[in-house]
């Protein structure tokens, strides 16, 4: 890692982190998933899921029963522990909090006549993506890591590629399953409870338990047909970017991916049946295939307009090898081809055993020359937002990634009276080089340009914003008014910033 270590412990344990990651996660990591699969199998073969779902319901509701019964005197969260979930943090709150545990792990069931698929919350990405694919199916939006639930994506919020054309994850949810404060067990829908339905998405379990979400479908084809569009010149790129997200029949995947300041490369893509004669075919999921971002940097050095074939699946889960481009602060040899061939099939290691083993050394140093943040803007302010980030914290590479926000009730609302606003999600990741940079001012900064822009931060990141600027961002007028509705609800779960706030968080 390129930063200024402050002690030598500190420096041994940043620069040596491989050595326990070689040596102790990544076989730990393998067997974790021989036994997720033995065990899926097994439940599948046994189609024992469907059948379960019910009871593991009522054991949520009698959890909850408990706790009306008592004293109230603590709040209520999910058992799921802070080292499993998909953010940098760990979560005071779960110290103190009544813990409910939701063991909800499988598919429930794939109606293909409907297109849809009825899951529990814990059932990740990866699981849905490999369920799916052989069905010839795939969710509409599918957020790249592998490790991401449909309950932290519900509650919290979930982007990919083609949510220019689809909206966020939230938007391919159809209809939600939650138990709550009461003990009671409530669906709700576009038609049914709407306003809780509107309210859920970025409610980040404020509201009761979620259980079950039906989530939307499509057909899939085997392979992405990807072009790579390199540009040299920021406003060139933001030009194109805006021009393939707005159009009237886009591709079905737009991202890019900017390695400095003017030089990015668009990516358009479209699901095929069969490899073209007009490019080859690239099987980036390989184990001894190099990292995507890398590949993707390769046509911007080559300053190429190649197209390639992607298998679906591999597309889909293109960062999370890499996990984006974190995987090189931790292994910085992890790309290397002989490393590749030897262990890439064991990468990438779980983020859940790296988080569990991370030393509190190295969670200083990421306090303190680390950041990651995903910032949601109109698109329109493309280029200003990339230079103002440029400016307070210069981290390449930089995603881009359009999605569309619908003119929906809830906490997301677009300053529009059009039927949707398209926005871009700019995602910095990695050590910053802006001269100046200081953790919490700078990460001020830009949450005050995006809260000027009528944008938003997403929460899995840390946010330094007050609760009256968080309110300002997020709107809670339908949020208060259903946690009014709902007995005892108040008592049972804090508002969300009480859930996000960089105090909570450790
Ligand atoms: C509900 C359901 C119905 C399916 N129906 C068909 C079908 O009719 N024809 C067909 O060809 N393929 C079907 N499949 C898909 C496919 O056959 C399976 O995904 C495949 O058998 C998985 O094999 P695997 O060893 O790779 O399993 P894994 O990759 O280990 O598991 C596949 C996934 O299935 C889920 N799962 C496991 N057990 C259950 C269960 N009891 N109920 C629901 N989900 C479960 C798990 O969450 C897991 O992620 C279905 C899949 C599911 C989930
Ligand atoms: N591409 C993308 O879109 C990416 C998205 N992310 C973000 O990561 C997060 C998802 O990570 P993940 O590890 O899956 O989720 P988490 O475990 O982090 O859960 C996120 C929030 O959802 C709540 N929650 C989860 N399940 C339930 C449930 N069944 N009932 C009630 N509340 C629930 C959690 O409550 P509690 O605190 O009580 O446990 C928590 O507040 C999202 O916030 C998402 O925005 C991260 C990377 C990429
Ligand atoms: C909206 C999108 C696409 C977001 C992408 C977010 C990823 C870049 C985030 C999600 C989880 C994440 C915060 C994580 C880390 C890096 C950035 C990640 C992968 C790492 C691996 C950095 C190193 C840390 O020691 C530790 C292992 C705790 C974390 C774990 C979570």
């Amino acid at each position: 890692m390129t930063v200024e270590t402050e002690s030598l412990t500190e420096y041994i344990l940043v620069e040596y982190r491989w050595v326990v990651v070689i040596t102790v996660l990544l076989p730990l990591s393998l067997l974790w998933k021989i036994w997720s699969t033995f065990r899926n199998y097994v439940v599948f073969k046994l189609s024992s899921a469907p059948k379960m779902h019910e009871k593991k319901v009522s054991y949520v509701q009698k959890q909850i029963r408990t706790w009306l019964k008592g004293d109230r005197s603590t709040r209520l969260c999910t058992a799921r522990p802070s080292w499993q979930n998909m953010s940098f943090r760990q979560s005071t709150y779960k110290k103190t909090f009544t813990k409910i545990k939701i063991n909800l792990v499988d598919i429930l069931e794939i109606d293909d006549k409907n297109m849809t698929v009825r899951c529990e919350p814990l059932v990740t990405m990866g699981q849905l993506s490999r369920t799916l694919e052989p069905l010839g199916l795939a969710l509409a939006v599918v957020p790249e890591l592998d490790q991401l639930t449909v309950g932290g994506l519900v509650m919290g919020t979930g982007v990919e590629t083609s949510s220019h054309v689809h909206g966020l994850f939230q938007n391919i949810c159809l209809q939600y399953e939650l138990v709550l404060a009461d003990g009671s067990l409530i669906t709700c829908s576009k038609d049914e409870n709407s306003d809780l339905f509107y309210a859920v998405p970025w409610s980040y379990g404020t509201f009761g338990f979620l259980t079950s979400v039906v989530i939307k479908v499509i057909p899939a084809k085997k392979y992405v047909r990807l072009q790579y569009h390199p540009h040299t010149k920021l406003s060139e790129l933001a030009d194109h970017f805006r021009q393939e997200s707005l159009k009237e029949n886009p591709h079905q995947f737009v991202e890019a991916v900017m390695f400095s300041k003017e030089a990015g490369v668009l990516m358009t893509g479209d699901m095929v049946d069969e490899v073209g004669n007009d490019g080859q075919l690239n099987p980036i999921g390989k184990w001894y295939a190099e990292w995507f971002f890398t590949q993707v940097e390769s046509h911007l050095l080559r300053n190429s307009s190649v197209i390639e074939y992607i298998p679906l699946r591999d597309y889909y889960h293109r960062h999370t090898k890499s996990l984006f481009w974190e995987l090189q602060d931790i292994i910085p040899f992890g790309n290397n081809i002989l490393f590749r061939y030897l262990f890439g099939w064991l990468m990438p290691p779980e983020v859940s055993l790296l988080k569990l083993t991370q030393p509190d050394a190295v969670g200083k140093l990421y306090d303190r020359s680390h950041v990651i943040q995903d910032m949601l803007v109109p698109i329109e302010h493309l280029e200003k937002a990339v230079n103002v980030f440029h400016k307070a914290i210069e981290v390449y590479p930089m995603w881009l990634c359009p999605f569309k926000v619908f003119n929906n009730p809830g906490q997301l609302k677009i300053k529009t009276t059009e039927d949707s606003q398209m926005f871009v999600d700019i995602g910095v990741y990695g050590v910053p080089k802006a001269k100046g940079f200081e953790t919490v001012s700078s990460t001020r900064h830009i949450e005050k340009f995006v809260v000027e822009h009528n944008g938003f931060q997403m929460l899995y990141a840390d946010t330094y914003t007050s609760k009256e600027e968080f309110r300002q961002m997020f709107d809670h007028t339908l949020y208060d008014k259903v946690r009014d509705s709902l007995q005892y609800c108040s008592e049972a779960f804090p508002e969300i910033y009480g859930k996000v706030n960089r105090a909570v968080r450790k």
